[in-house]
């Protein structure tokens, strides 16, 4: 028996007394067994809606976020939801994911932050998993959110869309479950991570792990700022560096001190400055032991593990493809789109958005997007 919780949970990883926002939790019908062995007990998926299902119940839209996204995919920040929805320019009422039409839904990645079951929340005995948490595989992910699309009575989903992480979560639930997507677009995204990529995500893990307030991954129960949160921030300054161009970088902070500093005399770049900044925001936000859940688990992914291999996995896609990747994005490189959008038979040809950004203008050219998104909604 599904239930839909509509009380902030326990195992919630943001500070108690956090307003929900608009996200709902759903109970996943029974331990969940995970692709490494073992099963997660007790876990629970939060997520959001928009627009409601119709009555043939095939106007279902499935949004998975990235990797430090989350259930908020649209409307205003407010209480629970600081900022606006990560996606607010796609998807809304009279957007290219129009919210009037479409029941769009998004649920917070299992092993998150954002109130699904992760390595924050409490485990059965009640105390925080921590270092107990298992590994989980992005199979592990699209497997509990088939629960999701059950307890909403969706048989299948008009179209799972997602990029960067969220793009592998969409193929992997293609690939899981193919009688439930009929359509399906990956944006800035791998069949499988490349050693370039999983070097990237190990780089970041050592970071936190090389801060002495990670304890192993057992550091939930240490008091308020004694996190490790020096390990994840220089976590998110190499991930930032990724997730943006050289030219942006160059184009927009040059060689500049920041105002008012001295490199000479202890002082930043103007670079620097924006690093650190991105950095407090994501350790004001994200929990060190579910980015790295979520991190292993990007490195990990390989869409032909146990499938005869990528292009006998991807030629196994029957849902309506569309891949779109991002010219510059040097993180997930365009090579790796074209690959997705050869070996899927319905894909067609690769879409390129341009853009200064490099691999996060998946999240911020929603001008580019909207058409793509509409070609695959209206074929
Ligand atoms: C909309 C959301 O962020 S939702 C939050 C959940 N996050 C997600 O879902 C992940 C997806 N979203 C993202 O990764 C990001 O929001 C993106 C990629 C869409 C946009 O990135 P942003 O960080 O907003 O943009 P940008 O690179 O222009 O950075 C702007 C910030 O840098 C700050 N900044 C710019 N130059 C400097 C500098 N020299 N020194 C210090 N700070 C600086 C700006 O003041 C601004 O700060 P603010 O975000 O606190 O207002
Ligand atoms: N900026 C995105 C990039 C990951 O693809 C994030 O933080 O999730």
């Amino acid at each position: 028996m599904l239930t839909d919780v509509v009380a902030p949970p326990a195992t919630a990883a943001w500070r108690a007394g956090d307003p929900p926002g608009r996200r709902r939790w759903l109970d996943l019908r029974g331990p969940l067994p995970l692709q490494a062995g073992g099963a997660l007990p007790g876990a629970r998926l939060a997520y959001e809606t928009w627009g409601s299902l119709n009555p043939k119940r095939d106007n279902a839209i499935l949004v998975l976020h990235a990797l430090t996204g989350d259930s908020h995919v649209s409307g205003a920040g407010g209480p629970g939801h600081p900022t606006a929805g990560w996606w607010d320019g796609l998807v809304g009422p009279g957007r290219a994911v129009d919210t009037n039409h479409w029941f769009v839904v998004a649920p917070n990645a299992l092993g998150g932050c954002q109130g699904s079951t992760g390595p924050a929340s409490a485990a059965p005995d009640g105390k925080p998993w921590g270092s107990r948490f298992p590994f989980l595989t992005l199979n592990d992910l699209a497997r509990a959110e088939n629960d999701l699309a059950d307890h909403l009575g969706v048989d299948a989903w008009a179209a799972v869309i997602g990029g960067s992480l969220g793009g592998m979560r969409a193929l992997e639930w293609t690939l899981c479950q193919p009688d439930r997507v009929r359509a399906l677009l990956l944006l800035a995204c791998t069949a499988a991570s490349s050693a370039e990529q999983i070097g990237w995500c190990s780089a970041q893990v050592r970071a936190i792990e090389a801060d002495p307030n990670w304890r192993g991954g057992d550091y939930h129960h240490a008091a308020p700022g004694h996190g490790p949160h020096a390990g994840l921030g220089l976590a998110r300054r190499i991930a930032h560096l990724t997730y943006r161009s050289p030219a942006e970088l160059n184009g927009r902070f040059g060689r500049i001190p920041q105002p008012g500093e001295n490199p000479w005399q202890g002082g930043r770049y103007s670079i620097e400055s924006y690093l650190d900044h991105q950095a407090a925001k994501l350790v004001g936000r994200f929990d060190a032991g579910s980015y790295v859940t979520l991190t292993k688990a990007m490195a990990d992914y390989d869409a032909g593990r146990g499938r005869g291999g990528v292009a006998a996995a991807l030629a196994s896609v029957r849902a309506r493809t569309l891949v779109a990747g991002v010219a510059g994005d040097r993180l997930f490189p365009l090579v790796q789109q074209q690959e997705l959008a050869d070996g899927i038979p319905a894909a067609g040809p690769l879409r390129v958005l341009g853009s200064p950004y490099g691999h996060d203008g998946f999240l911020i050219e929603t001008g580019q997007l909207g058409p793509i998104v509409g070609e695959l909604l209206s074929r």
